[in-house]
């Protein structure tokens, strides 16, 4: 196992160490749930108790996890990321000590996570010094399942809190603040370059090489102030209240794709490949139009097909009985629609698999890679010409017996170690049939979400 553990100093709101340590033996964790008051039924109701420091979101429609401080990090490195990480935090599951008056997924010891794209196994960007994977166990979790709300403490045994409300009272939250005038410029790949990135991936498509690519691009923000990821992750839970709107270790975005959620032996993943944009103010009819195009078109249901047809494959190992709906049905969404399925599953006991192995089965899918898988990620490395780091890869969040959440980071920006700085970033699904200028246009719909939480568009 090659997880490294930073133990958490003692910090009064939770704040992280930020510091590497190799040889540090963690504390053993204690773990505490107790229900609180249900919470204000507003959608940002969540995300309004973190405060501004490393906030760890995964919310939707007004359910989900909160958290921040931070017990305990495993970071993990290069191919073994995954395996890296359950280990590392079975090892830790089996020191801890629990008490959970509630019970419910998400109850409990929790930790967030989120998994570079790449496993670094080649290129320039991959020096070893940034991991490519991170579990993080927070201070304080709170949570919301339909009515009843929940509040986790955890700590390291040397430096317990008072558990209960009382650590929220304790939480310094400074007042969210917006970042001002935002500008956007190009990535690495000029918007004006990428249609060629595009017809590239087309050709050798064409030829034979590989039968789906998936293409990314980024866009550089600059705010006057320094970004505050309450305040996008806020206007994120809000307009896009269908999506999973997420933070972990700097990653934050509102993703409209479920990886998998594993709970209670029922597995689901929500396929999404193929969009078409939706113009603001465009009309009910009109959107209905645009579907019914979308769901008729050749290109688009062959992109959905390829992707559908991973999730399938690789679940399938670990799963007794599956359900894959023939056809998909279009998933409205305030920028663009998607071809979308919700694969269903019931996990093999047998397999033992938690969400984090499932997440890592699954990942990279055709949905952000391609078809074959070895020979689109080859693609992505030679032509897309940026690091996705953590865009396009798995983030959201596991329990202790191995149930639990993760998306695919899309409609995501990571924030910069200089505050005021947001990498945002967008990809296509790219077939025989792609029109390059079409992909552009399409990743600046997929761009939307992002730049308008920041303030940009
Ligand atoms: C890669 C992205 O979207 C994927 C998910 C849904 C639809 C997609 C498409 O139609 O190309 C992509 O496969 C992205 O948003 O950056």
């Amino acid at each position: 196992m090659s997880a490294t553990p930073h133990p958490a100093p003692v910090p009064p709101s939770g704040a992280s160490s930020g510091s590497r340590s190799h040889a540090i033996e963690p504390q053993p964790l204690v773990v505490r749930t107790t229900r609180i008051d249900p919470l204000p039924a507003d959608l940002t109701a969540l995300v309004d108790l973190l405060p501004d420091t490393r906030p760890l979101t995964w919310v939707r429609r007004g359910d989900g996890l909160v958290g921040w401080g931070e017990a305990l990090r495993l970071d993990t490195f290069g191919p073994g990321r995954f395996a890296d990480a359950e280990a590392a935090w079975r090892a830790t599951l089996a020191r801890a000590v629990v008490r959970d008056e509630v019970g419910l997924p998400g109850t409990g010891p929790v930790a967030f996570g989120t998994f570079a794209f790449d496993d670094g196994g080649t290129g320039d960007h991959f020096d070893g010094a940034r991991p490519e994977g991170s579990l993080v166990v927070p201070r304080v979790v709170v949570g919301r399942r339909g009515d009843v709300s929940w509040m986790t403490t955890i700590a390291p045994a040397d430096q317990l809190d008072a558990p209960g409300p009382a650590a929220l009272a304790r939480t310094v939250r400074e007042p969210v603040t917006d970042p001002g005038r935002v500008t956007l410029a190009d990535g690495a790949v000029a918007a004006r370059d990428w249609p060629a990135v595009v017809a590239e991936g087309v050709e050798r498509i064409q030829a034979g090489e590989l039968e789906k690519v998936v293409l990314a691009r980024e866009v550089l923000a600059t705010a006057e102030r320094p970004v505050d990821p309450r305040w996008v992750l806020r206007r994120l839970a809000d307009g896009y209240s269908s999506c999973w709107t997420f933070s972990v270790g700097g990653m934050v975005g509102a993703t409209p794709e479920l990886l998998v959620r594993s709970e209670k032996g029922l597995v689901t993943s929500r396929v999404l490949a193929g969009t078409i944009r939706r113009e603001p103010g465009m009309s009910d009819d009109d959107a209905l139009l645009h579907a019914a195009q979308l769901a008729r078109s050749s290109k688009d249901l062959e992109e959905h097909e390829f992707a559908v047809s991973s999730v399938a494959h690789a679940l399938e190992p670990f799963c007794s009985s599956m359900n894959v709906p023939d056809a998909p049905f279009v998933l409205h969404l305030p920028n663009v629609m998607h071809l979308a399925s919700d694969v269903t599953a019931v996990l093999d006991p047998g397999a033992r698999a938690s969400s984090l192995t499932l997440a890592a089965a699954l990942h990279p899918s055709a949905a952000v890679c391609g078809t074959p898988t070895v020979a689109a990620r080859d693609l992505i490395r030679e032509i897309e010409g940026m690091d996705r780091a953590r865009y396009a890869g798995p983030v959201g969040w596991v329990g202790a017996d191995g149930d639990g959440e993760w998306g695919i980071a899309l409609r995501s920006a990571e924030l910069g170690d200089d505050p005021r700085h947001v990498r945002l970033f967008a990809g296509c699904g790219i077939v025989a049939a792609s029109d390059p200028q079409a992909e552009l246009a399409e990743s600046e719909a997929k761009l939307v979400p992002m730049s308008w939480a920041l303030g940009a568009a």
